[in-house]
């Protein structure tokens, strides 16, 4: 990404509902490498093991009560750095991030990411494409499983949602090992040629980075009951 005569609407979605940003090749394949070489040093117990995917969380555990913030180390604030200036996030510097690994197989269940951040979601993708699928609720609450629509993300690429594709619609990562690139998908035409329609194209091991603010922190001494 050319930061020169840079301007965030070119990278709207038009095709999908309000709002997201698509912008491919976010980052370069040397900082890709870098981000997976990090994450995959990090010792055993930085992880978390879900049944069906491995997180870890950076810059504390986002919680009700505030987060405990935590330095996020040199190599990955980068990118915070990098979000921050976009200014997506009424001038609130994310100070949180999510990493999810999914195996080809794995994915995560429909949800909406909810009170803890700052309405807005904002993700790095490396090591593999993924399909992130957008759920219409039903008015009866019950959850209908047919995406509304989808979005491609390929390695490299960063995706902000805001707005109803924060609070309305839920997100979803199917779990399958190769992803058919039909018609649901609605920002295939901002993607490298690599991807092109009616293609199928297998998956491989993604690492994401969910890059969010969470509003309320707090420091250790509070609940110490040392001075500030
Ligand atoms: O991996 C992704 O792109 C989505 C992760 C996600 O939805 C979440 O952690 O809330
Ligand atoms: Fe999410």
């Amino acid at each position: 990404m050319n930061s020169f005569h840079f301007n965030i609407e070119d990278y709207r979605v038009i095709t999908a509902p309000e709002t997201a940003y698509y912008i491919s090749e976010f980052i370069t394949p040397t900082e890709e490498k870098g981000i997976l070489t990090n994450i995959y040093a990090s010792p055993k117990p930085k992880w978390t093991q879900l049944s069906n995917r491995r997180l870890q969380n950076w810059g504390g555990i986002p919680h009700h009560n505030g987060m405990i913030a935590e330095t996020i180390p040199q190599w990955l604030d980068k990118y915070l750095e990098k979000i921050h200036n976009l200014k997506l996030m009424d001038d609130k510097r994310p100070n949180h991030v999510l990493v999810n690994e999914y195996l080809p197989g794995q994915g995560i269940m429909p949800h909406l990411d909810g009170s803890l951040f700052y309405p807005t979601i904002t993700t790095i993708s490396a090591g593999s494409h993924i399909v992130l699928n957008f759920i219409e609720p039903t008015e009866d609450n019950t959850i209908s499983t047919k995406p509304a629509f989808s979005f491609l993300l390929e390695p490299r690429s960063l995706l902000i949602l805001q707005e109803k594709l924060y609070t309305r619609y839920l997100h979803c990562i199917e779990e399958v090992k190769e992803d058919f690139l039909d018609a649901s998908i609605v920002n295939i035409n901002m993607c490298s040629d690599e991807y092109v329609r009616h293609k199928t194209v297998p998956r491989k091991t993604r690492v994401s980075l969910t890059i969010r603010h969470v509003p309320k922190t707090t420091s250790f001494k509070i609940f110490a009951g040392g001075r500030r």
